[in-house]
């Protein structure tokens, strides 16, 4: 179900500030156009915490009815770090949905019996199947490989999406022996490349906005057994990804998109602040000339 790239797409604004729905549907076709496997709404990407519940509504509309013609996953990004309300926001979930990307709860450090806790909880209640946002330098809570171990029996629970902030033993440990129907996805772009050497099925990049396509021949060429291949196409996007995220996501992705004319302006809402224009002209350059 997980296999390939998701692009967890931006929020594009419009000169008077409003979500650029018309831009979001867009981007949503190309990159599927491009060989992604599906779209991730309402990430950290699409600067969730900013939107309010009106705009959520219609950003998932869209991507829905998109990921419907398109017969591609829609994953929607479900955060808060309590249970019950967490709990809420899945039931609350329209249909064309296929699964929730639910992040371990941030800020208050329950532990890890806290954690497998509110997962197997919110396993039960969930209408979609659970992806855990593993992002241990956001949420402040490490996780094991055991406890994603376990976790991930649950049938539920279809995988993690893995930001550790680079390749740690728990990866090592979790990829050489992963529960059934259980798929690891990439999430620090940068690292993409290791990790599905090790045997990850995919990733969720907000770089692949950008290269979808060769992002998509990346996962073939690991999934192939193509070492080379991949090889050469994981160090090109590694210095693609290095330069879309020299200032905080997606301030660069939303200034190079928006100069490729893919999106009405590069605004982000606070409190991001758009990145410098040498950031973005050098991540343009990069994309172009990435130093093959
Ligand atoms: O929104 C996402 O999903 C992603 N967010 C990460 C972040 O901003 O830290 C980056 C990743 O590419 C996908």
């Amino acid at each position: 179900m997980l296999r390939g790239i998701h692009v967890p797409l931006v929020t594009p604004f419009d000169t008077s500030g409003e979500v650029a729905l018309d831009a979001i549907e867009k981007l949503a076709h190309q990159v599927l156009d491009q060989g992604a496997k599906g779209l991730v709404a309402l990430g950290t990407t699409g600067e969730v915490a900013t939107l309010d519940p009106g705009e959520r509504a219609r950003v998932i509309e869209v991507c829905a009815r998109v990921c419907a013609e398109r017969g591609a996953l829609l994953t929607v990004g479900v955060t808060g770090n309590d249970t019950r309300s967490t709990a809420r926001a899945l039931r609350e979930l329209p249909s064309g949905v296929g699964a929730a990307l639910v992040i371990v709860p941030y800020f208050l450090r329950p532990g890890e019996r806290g954690v497998v806790a509110h997962f197997e909880a919110l396993a039960e209640e969930t209408p979609v199947p659970l992806v855990i946002y593993h992002i241990p330098y956001r949420t402040g809570q490490s996780v094991s490989a055991a406890t994603l171990r376990r976790l991930g029996e649950h049938p539920r629970i279809a995988g993690v999406k893995y930001a550790a902030g680079g390749i740690d033993q728990d990866a090592v440990s979790l990829l050489g022996d992963l529960p059934d129907g259980f798929e690891v996805l990439g999430g620090d772009d940068a690292f993409i490349s290791p990790l599905l050497a090790l045997g990850a099925a995919g990733g969720i990049l907000a770089s692949a906005h950008l290269e979808t396509r060769r992002f998509a021949d990346l996962v073939a060429a690991w999934h192939d057994g193509d070492a080379v291949r991949a090889r050469r196409l994981g160090h090109r996007l590694a210095r693609l990804s290095a330069a879309l995220f020299a200032e905080p996501n997606p301030t660069v992705i939303k200034g190079v998109l928006h100069a490729q004319g893919l999106i009405p302006t590069p605004d982000v809402r606070l409190p991001l602040v758009p990145a410098g224009a040498e950031s973005v002209s050098q991540a343009r350059l990069v994309a172009v000339h990435p130093g093959e």
